[in-house]
């Protein structure tokens, strides 16, 4: 089947659920999908590289692209911005490619309503004492930011009603075949192929 245009897939889910963990097991993969690489003013750690993992910015340069109407979505999310540059997608899609974001649930909610067409896959935890010990685990907040995160977490998990899947995150690996599953089923789609398929009919 011909498709013209790629589609736009966007993980997300609460903080330390294991977006970014499972983002890098999938792209490890040789998968069909593009990474769109994010911007942000959060300072590079140790082994980050500018292109590769964030285009790192100042505050003011990252207002600008705002201005500019430079990004698709942006948030503030714990003190620094992270966005979405938009060039990079639409062109990604316009020649045909998938385009994969792993972004927080914000920013998503930008994307439902920019780009209504965009598949949103929602990451859950396999309970809330799993979440905590993942925030735990990862040993970067103080015990009054994990309260919070947990809190902010419950609010955001009432708030699946708004994506297309929910996947939980119980194995990295179950969770990466997950979403392979989705990005699979979407591109048999009724409504994403009949137009190319009728074209088809009309050529023979
Ligand atoms: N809205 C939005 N969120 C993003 C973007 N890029 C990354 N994020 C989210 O920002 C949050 C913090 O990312 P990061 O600083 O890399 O830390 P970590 O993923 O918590 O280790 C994560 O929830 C990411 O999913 C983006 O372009 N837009
Ligand atoms: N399926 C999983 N099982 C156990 N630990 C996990 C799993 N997925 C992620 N983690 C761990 O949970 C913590 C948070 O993951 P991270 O990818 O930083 O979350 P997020 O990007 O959603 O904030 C990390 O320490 C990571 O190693």
């Amino acid at each position: 089947m011909i498709e013209e245009k790629g589609i736009l897939f966007v993980l997300s889910g609460p903080s330390g659920v294991g977006k970014g963990t499972v983002r890098k097991a999938l792209f490890e993969k040789n998968i069909n999908l593009k990474y769109s690489i994010s911007a942000t003013t959060r300072k590079p750690r140790a082994g980050e590289i500018d292109g590769v993992d964030y285009f790192f910015k100042t505050r003011e340069e990252f207002e600008q692209m705002i201005k500019e109407n430079k990004l698709l979505e942006w948030a503030e999310f714990v003190g620094n911005y992270y966005g979405t540059p938009i060039d990079y997608v639409k062109n990604t899609i316009n020649a045909g490619q998938d385009v994969f974001l792993e972004i927080e649930v914000q920013g998503a909610m930008q994307v439902r309503k920019a780009f209504p067409e965009a598949v949103l896959i929602f990451l859950i935890p396999p309970s809330l004492e799993e979440l905590k010990n993942r925030i735990i685990g990862r040993g970067t907040e103080t015990e009054d930011i994990v309260k919070d995160r947990l809190e902010t977490a419950k609010v955001e998990i009432e708030m699946m009603s708004a994506y297309d899947y929910v996947v939980v995150n119980d194995e990295v690996e179950k969770a990466c075949k997950r979403i392979e599953a989705i990005v699979e089923a979407e591109h048999y789609r009724r409504d994403r192929v009949e137009v190319s398929y009728k074209k088809l009919l009309e050529v023979e």
